[in-house]
């Protein structure tokens, strides 16, 4: 910002000392008497009155007075004189700068009649003097002159009054006529002088003036350029103020911020001390730790020198791994290579495989008789005379006695194959008429028998193969025969455990695994399950909601898939093998219910699970479609009609006569077990003939078994005998009727297959 110096020129600035205060006071005054006299020159110029009337209106030189030594002089002679001299002597020496023109009175119009000074006009000295020549007649006359003045007027009273004083008036009146007459003339010359005076000290007045004039001008100059030179430093000044206040602002703001950035300092300043502080505790805490980690360190250093030591035998060690890794990934893809090769023999091989299974299957027979001898079980010894129960009896009897009791209750049963496990022989001992003990022997041979010791997985090793061929996409039917109580349900669905579990789970789980392995060969499975019963010659479902006996199911055939569909019944999709538990259970359920009306439905009633199984091979575009048919048939005790052709009569313990539900039951049950042998024999006089008739209509049973009974099927009969001596009979029946079957052969079965 700059600052530009206060011009000095400035009237109010400018510094006022006592001389230049007073030089320039007089200066004004003089200014002003300039003026004034200038306005007085201007007018006409008033002359001293004389009293003379027709005098010049300049005096000539005038003579000395007699009291002009007294204007000069001090008072020492007469004081009021003196004073009146000295006091206009030192007037006239203290405004001689300016001069004033006595204002005598006497112009040319004062002269006319108008008394300007203390002298007598002329006029009036010479109306007195007739007045005083014309006596009190003339005075009297005259009363206008008289009232000219005081002094005219008193003698005429006077000589109205007195004539005697008329004289000595007069005389007086003279002298001091004649000393007036002289003071006017001391006057006059005294005027003149100063008059003079005056006129020498206007014209210096007037060069001062003109010199004044000219400096006012050149001050005038001054002043206006210091005006001009003021406004531009004013507007300097208020430019100046405008920018200092917008710097002031500029400045507040700056400072504002400054504080609010020295507060925010100070806050940052006051956390920075607290990090400061935690930093410090840190620090010590950190010192602490360090001189215990130095102290690590030095461990650590010798360690790491060791581990170096062993990192470089290592890092050797890796080199050589690296080059054993580089020749093992040769031989692993050289192993692929060969793999990919296997793997295509592999599939070749499976395909070898299934033709040969098939031909294992044939060679067994398309339909296969399993024999299985339940264990006599402790519900199966006897009540005690007391009524107790047989668990009482196991528990109050010794080992030796049970088993003696047990050998006692079961029948004559020997297994003499020990190698093959096929044979089965039955020995019954009766009295002849003569009284001999007559032992009668019974040999029954089939694909294999099971003694009572023998376990679920052992029986389901056997049927196993069955289950693979239901992958390959063939159908399957595997059926438990034997009388009530023989252990029919318990191979087919078995108990909860793992070691119990019948038939019916561990197929599916067989086909759930063959159905994983062949994924790796291409094919995809899907399985869906159905559960049903024949009561009575009646379908009821098993896994359904509706009351039983009420719905109609149908059974229908497709000839051209070869599958058989029943209507209206509950098909559920098979993800995984626990679900079949589940659905068991429910079918158990639901029978259970059922038994609530009737009594041992379970036994009376034909149950038939069916597992449908498709496949497709993405990779070589086939398809196949196999049906696994678990059936748990009723009780066999219940034939009585001849199975066949010469198949064993039943003794027919089903009789149970009185109840007609029972003899409907019972013909039911009859009726479907004998169309079941009807349709086996029958098959089997095709296989010889090839033109019989198969009569599946005669019962829903064969009806539903149709597609799983016939030439393109693969049929297992598992014989269920009951170990117990007193139903040797009924077991000696099933083993005749089983032996019929086993003879029998139904053809060739064929592959439910189907390429793109
Ligand atoms: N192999 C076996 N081992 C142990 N217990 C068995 C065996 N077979 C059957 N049982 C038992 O024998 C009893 C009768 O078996 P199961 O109910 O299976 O006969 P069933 O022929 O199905 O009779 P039903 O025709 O009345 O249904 C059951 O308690 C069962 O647990």
């Amino acid at each position: 910002m700059s600052r530009l110096p206060v011009r000095s020129s400035s009237p109010e600035s400018k510094p006022a000392g006592p001389s230049m205060a007073s030089t320039s006071l007089k200066r004004k005054a003089i200014i002003e008497e300039e003026d004034e006299d200038n306005e007085a020159q201007d007018q006409p110029r008033k002359l001293p009155a004389f009293g003379l009337g027709d005098r010049p209106t300049k005096p000539g030189p005038l003579q000395t007075s007699r009291f002009a030594p007294n204007l000069t002089k001090t008072n020492h002679s007469n004081s009021s004189s003196t004073s009146t001299a000295s006091s206009s002597s030192s007037h006239a020496s203290k405004t001689l700068t300016k001069p004033r023109a006595p204002n005598l009175g006497l112009n040319r119009s004062a002269s006319a009649g108008v008394r300007g000074t203390s002298a007598p006009p002329p006029s009036t000295v010479t109306v007195r003097r007739t007045t005083t020549g014309a006596g009190a007649g003339a005075g009297v006359a005259g009363p206008s002159r008289v009232r000219v003045g005081s002094t005219a007027t008193r003698p005429t009273r006077a000589a109205a009054g007195t004539s005697k004083d008329d004289p000595r008036r007069l005389e007086n009146l003279e002298a001091r006529l004649t000393s007036v007459e002289t003071a006017r003339l001391a006057d006059s010359n005294r005027l003149a002088g100063i008059l003079d005076a005056e006129h020498q000290k206007v014209e210096e007045l007037e060069q001062n003036q003109q010199a004044l004039v000219k400096q006012l001008a050149t001050a005038k100059d001054e002043e206006l350029n210091r005006r001009a030179e003021l406004n531009i430093a004013s507007d300097e000044i208020a430019n100046l103020k405008k920018q200092h206040a917008n710097e002031m602002m500029d400045m507040e703001i700056k400072l504002q911020r400054q504080e609010r950035m020295l507060r925010e300092a100070q806050e940052d300043l006051r956390v920075c001390r607290e990090d400061l502080e935690r930093e410090r505790a840190t620090t010590s805490t950190l010192k602490a730790t360090m001189s215990h980690q130095s102290n690590s360190n030095l461990t650590l250093t010798a360690e790491n020198t060791a581990l170096k030591a062993r990192d470089e035998a290592r890092q050797s060690q890796m080199d050589a791994d690296a080059q054993r890794i580089a020749e093992l990934n040769r031989e692993l893809e050289e192993e692929r290579k060969k793999n990919a090769a296997l793997n295509w023999e592999v599939m070749e091989s499976e395909a070898v495989r299934r033709k040969l299974h098939n031909m294992v299957q044939e060679l067994k027979g398309n339909i296969r008789v399993f024999c299985r001898v339940r264990p006599v079980l402790p519900s199966d010894l006897p009540e005690t005379s007391s009524g107790s129960s047989a668990a009482a009896l196991t528990t109050s009897t010794s080992t030796e006695d049970i088993e003696k009791l047990q050998e006692e209750l079961t029948a004559n049963m020997t297994f003499p194959d020990r190698r093959d496990h096929k044979e089965i022989v039955l020995r019954s001992s009766s009295e002849s008429a003569t009284g001999q003990e007559r032992i009668e022997t019974y040999a029954f041979s089939f694909d294999r028998v099971f003694e009572p010791e023998s376990t679920q997985a052992q029986v389901f090793e056997e049927i196993s193969m069955l289950a693979q061929s239901c992958i390959d996409g063939y159908n399957v039917c595997i059926f438990a025969y034997g009388q009530t109580g023989s252990g029919k349900s318990f191979t087919m669905e078995g108990g909860l455990t793992e070691t119990t579990q019948g038939m019916i789970p561990r197929a599916v789980q067989q086909v759930f695994r063959g159905a994983e392995q062949l994924k790796a060969k291409g094919w995809e499975y899907k399985m869906e399950g159905q559960f049903l019963e024949i009561y009575n010659e009646t379908i009821n479902d098993l896994l359904g909601k509706g009351e039983f006996d009420k719905k109609k199911h149908e059974i229908k055939h497709d000839l051209k898939t070869g599958s058989t569909r029943v209507t209206d019944i509950t098909i559920l999709p098979l993800n995984s093998p626990s679900q079949v538990r589940t659905l068991l259970a429910s079918a158990q359920s639901r029978r259970s219910v059922a038994a609530t009306l009737m009594n041992e439905r379970s036994s009376r009633s034909h149950s038939v699970f069916t597992l449908r199984i498709s496949g497709t091979n993405a990779s070589t575009g086939e398809s196949c479609e196999g049906c696994l048919n678990l059936v748990d048939l009723a009780g066999s005790e219940r034939i009585n009609v001849s199975f066949g052709a010469g198949f064993g009569t039943g003794t027919g313990t089903g009789g149970s006569g009185s109840d007609k539900e029972r003899l409907r039951e019972t013909q039911s049950i009859n009726k479907s077990l004998s169309a079941l042998g009807d349709v086996i024999a029958a098959l089997g006089e095709k296989g010889d003939k090839g033109d019989k008739h198969v009569p599946y209509r005669n019962s829903k049973l064969t009806y539903l078994l149709q597609n799983s009974l016939s030439g393109n099927s693969k049929t297992l009969m598992v014989l269920n005998l009951s170990p117990l001596a007193g139903h040797l009979n009924e077991s000696l029946t099933s083993l005749r009727f089983a032996t019929k079957v086993n003879n029998t052969t139904i053809g060739t079965a064929k592959k439910q297959i189907r390429g793109s």
